[in-house]
């Protein structure tokens, strides 16, 4: 059960911070995974900061389980050692069943619980998983007297996490966003795929069959088949639940590293929706998430256009042959925002809106 409205923003513990009203909007284009316990991408962190919007620890799947103290304690030594500037730093914490996540939890938080930004939760199930995450950080915060409040992102990777997706957005004020966990959902819904995230061959739609003068079908004649998005459904649900809570959707991991064409189009179909983000496993796909969930300098000038033009934002005028009218000037206004905000953190991006001629707009 959620809290009532006057309990909501209270501590839950005695010493904790006091919750975050809003979730702040920082550009989180590319949620980079490396293995903290993996000498060669651990020395490779410094050199990130301020490539990538998100640089997260990994201490759940990926990792053996022989080495999860090792990349804990690695964790521990990343986040004391480096000034992570405007880069965010996660974490993604093993799950709330396994047998690592309390001394994930334990040693975290009082160790580098101030530079830490979000603690990312893996196969969340319900509201109970945040509660019980929400109240033990409160206690761990207050202990460790931080005056931040440490943020909680949720990875969609079960049914009942899909079925129970509004709720798990309302069950806690860290509520920082939710990303798809493609692989883990497809083996938990029992799909038939062996993949991580992405399309796949065999689901599709096949064009009607042509017929003939009489009007009989061709069944064997040549058909253009369209491949379909497994993941369209759980995306729009995701977009929807995390912008009626204020929260942020991110696509999850894409596992074909070398198809880098493929990971491109799945992050745009996620970016065109509504996700503000997705996972980057491998420092290639960071070049992808930051190009893809970066607005193009076509979109932001035409954006500026209809914003200049429809004045108040109310009433409707004609651009370029189409009707604009408060709708679309809201579209245009996110748009530029999201411009606006990225401009801030990318000097190149920057470069490359303000070169927009005031003639453009
Ligand atoms: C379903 C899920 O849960 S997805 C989330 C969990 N999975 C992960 O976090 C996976 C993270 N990524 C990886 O483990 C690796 O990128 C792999 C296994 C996919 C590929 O690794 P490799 O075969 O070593 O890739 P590759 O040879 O192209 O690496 C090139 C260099 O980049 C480094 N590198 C690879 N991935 C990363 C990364 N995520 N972060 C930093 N550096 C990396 C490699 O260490 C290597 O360094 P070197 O030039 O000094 O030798
Ligand atoms: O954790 C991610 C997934 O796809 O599973
Ligand atoms: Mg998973």
């Amino acid at each position: 059960m959620t809290r009532p409205a006057k309990d909501f923003f209270a501590p839950l513990a005695v010493g904790a911070p006091a919750p975050l009203r809003e979730i702040p909007a920082r550009p989180s284009r590319a949620i980079h995974f490396f293995d903290p316990g993996n000498e060669k991408m651990a020395a490779k962190v410094p050199d990130m900061v301020g490539t990538v919007d998100v640089l997260l620890g990994n201490l759940e799947d990926a990792v053996k389980a022989e080495n999860k103290e090792k990349s804990r304690q690695g964790l521990v030594d990343i986040g004391k050692s480096t000034d992570f500037g405007p880069t965010q730093f996660w974490t993604r914490i093993n799950s709330l069943d396994s047998p690592w996540v309390l001394d994930d939890l334990t040693t975290l938080v009082p160790e580098i619980g101030d530079k830490l930004d979000v603690i990312m939760v893996p196969k969340v199930q319900g509201a109970e998983d945040i509660h019980y995450v929400d109240r033990l950080l409160a206690q761990l915060e207050a202990r460790a007297g931080l005056t931040k409040p440490l943020q909680v992102h949720a990875i969609l990777e079960t049914a009942r996490g899909v079925a129970n997706i509004e709720e798990i957005c309302a069950a806690s004020p860290r509520m920082q966003g939710l990303s798809l966990g493609p692989a883990d959902l497809a083996a938990d819904r029992r799909m038939k795929t062996t993949r991580v995230g992405g399309g796949h061959p065999g689901y599709l739609v096949r064009q009607d069959p042509a017929r003939d003068d009489l009007g009989v079908p061709q069944y064997d004649a040549q058909r253009t088949t369209y491949q379909q998005d497994l993941w369209h459904y759980t995306i729009a649900r995701m977009v929807d639940a995390c912008a009626m809570h204020g929260i942020y959707p991110y696509y999850g991991p894409f596992g074909d590293i070398k198809d880098t064409v493929a990971c491109e189009d799945q992050f745009r179909n996620a970016f065109l929706l509504g996700c503000v983000g997705a996972w980057s496993l491998h420092p290639v796909q960071i070049t992808i998430a930051n190009k893809v969930f970066s607005p193009s300098v076509e979109d932001v000038a035409h954006a500026r256009r209809v914003i200049a033009a429809m004045g108040d934002g109310t009433g409707a005028v004609m651009i370029d042959g189409k009707m604009e009218d408060d709708a679309s000037v809201k579209q245009c206004r996110v748009m530029v925002a999201l411009a606006d905000a990225l401009a801030a953190i990318d000097p190149e991006l920057k470069e490359q809106y303000d070169r927009i001629e005031v003639a453009d707009v």
